[in-house]
């Protein structure tokens, strides 16, 4: 499939930021074929999308999200992370179906696509149906098989293995199953040496949260002697890829682990804010050479996935909390929720709009009075923009959302399944 797209200004930042204003862009099958002033000659294209007053920009990578939770949207607000997972999430996940994970999913996705995300980095029970209204969808995913308890039982090893085998690599690499050991404190260390040896055995990365809270941090302290980043790191796991949410209760040493072994730290601020867990300390990670990533958690605990709003928050409260307005600047923000989420796939050519790269990238409508005038690209990106102004999103060189109509999901019957599962 070849697509051309007309008269549009693009924006890359991977170093210096850099605005070429009415270019013609090519796209062929996955990857953005050619940035040109002119339309190259010999280029055929299938389809046309017209740029006229759109900026494209690399879409959102989400790096923390758990896709079925929307349908658990508000659920338990205005408590505690422990109070809300124990006595209001769980409950309830409980009682979840294949369809309720499914259509959960979907309406998740469907919101995201809405919202200018292109790629996830999930992780929930009943993951083979998570992988699948991925796929169905058509965003970039990697999707982890979140397993906890006291034993990893062979029937749990064998799940996995089979949702591995099945969705691993599919669609040119586009979805990615991972592994997923939900925490430090819903696993017990045999649990967690198991999971990583299984990690090691399929070559899975590994997604888990590490030192969301005080309470976790106090009680790896208690129980094993260390911090929470300290027990993953001494029993091995951070020689793989780990994605590491929430890394809020950090000392100088996690810090200096996390950023020498390369952690993925996937910052969820609103999340964060809501269960007030407290405030990562990201401007440090970043400052010591770490890889910082944002997510919006699931929707029950946000409670929504506008990687907008979370980009907004990201910027604003480091600022606030540490009363220093330089910190965390705008283009620093917009790679955390874009670029960086290359780490989380492993592909080195995507998160910029550059020829070679993945054709992964949004078109924002940028004639909208709250965008006007447009002295600063960046801060009106980061400080301004709604997720209502995307108008366009392609994934791997295919249209998922054109005009604001979504290509992949059909919102009406989702909505008619969702209230049939609900009721
Ligand atoms: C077993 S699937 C994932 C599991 O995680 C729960 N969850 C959602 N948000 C959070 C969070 O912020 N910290 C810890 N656990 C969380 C979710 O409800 C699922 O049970
Ligand atoms: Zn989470």
């Amino acid at each position: 499939m070849k697509i051309l797209i007309r008269n549009v200004d693009i924006i890359q930042y991977d170093e210096e930021v850099k605005i070429q204003k009415s270019v013609f862009v090519g796209i062929e099958n996955d990857q953005i074929k050619f940035i040109s002033k002119n339309i190259l000659e010999n280029f055929a294209a299938d389809y046309e999308i017209d740029g006229k007053d759109k900026l494209m920009m690399p879409g959102f990578v989400n790096s923390h999200t758990h896709l079925p939770m929307s349908l658990l949207r508000n659920v338990g607000s205005d408590t505690s992370l422990m109070d809300w997972l124990y006595n209001h999430i769980f409950p309830r996940e409980k009682n979840m179906s294949n369809q309720h994970i499914y259509y959960g999913s979907l309406l998740t996705l469907a919101e995201m696509i809405k919202c200018g995300t292109t790629g996830i980095n999930d992780m929930y029970f009943l993951a083979e149906d998570v992988c699948k209204a991925a796929y169905d969808s058509g965003i970039r995913g990697s999707l982890g098989v979140s397993i906890n308890g006291d034993v990893l039982k062979d029937d749990m090893k064998r799940e996995i293995r089979d949702i591995h085998q099945k969705y691993n690599g599919i669609d040119g690499g586009r979805i990615q199953v991972a592994i997923a050991p939900h925490a430090m404190y819903t696993c017990s260390r045999e649990f967690l040496i198991d999971s990583l040896h299984l990690a090691k055995e399929l070559n899975a990365n590994i997604h888990t949260h590490i030192a969301e809270t005080k309470t976790e941090y106090d009680y790896s302290i208690e129980k094993y002697g260390v911090s929470p980043v300290k027990y993953f790191d001494e029993l091995g796991y951070f020689d793989l890829k780990v994605m590491a949410a929430h890394c809020v209760h950090l000392n100088d040493e996690d810090i200096k682990i996390l950023s020498d072994k390369k952690v993925i730290c996937l910052h969820n601020p609103t999340s964060n804010l809501k269960l007030a867990s407290g405030f990562s300390p990201i401007q440090k990670i970043h400052a010591s050479g770490g890889i910082v990533t944002i997510g919006t958690d699931g929707c029950a605990s946000n409670n929504n996935v506008n990687m907008f709003e979370e980009m907004h928050i990201t910027s604003l409260i480091h600022k606030g909390y540490n009363m220093d307005p330089t910190l965390i600047k705008a283009h620093d923000v917009l790679k955390m929720a874009t670029q960086n989420g290359k780490h989380i796939f492993g592909i080195d050519n995507m998160g910029d709009i550059k020829e070679g790269y993945k054709a992964d990238l949004i078109l924002i409508d940028m004639k909208k009075p709250h965008l006007y005038p447009n002295f600063d690209t960046v801060s009106n990106l980061v400080y301004s923009a709604q997720g209502s102004d995307v108008d366009t999103v392609i994934v791997n060189g295919k249209i998922l959302m054109e005009k604001g109509e979504l290509k992949t999901i059909d919102l009406e019957k989702l909505y008619f399944e969702i209230d049939k599962i609900i009721s």
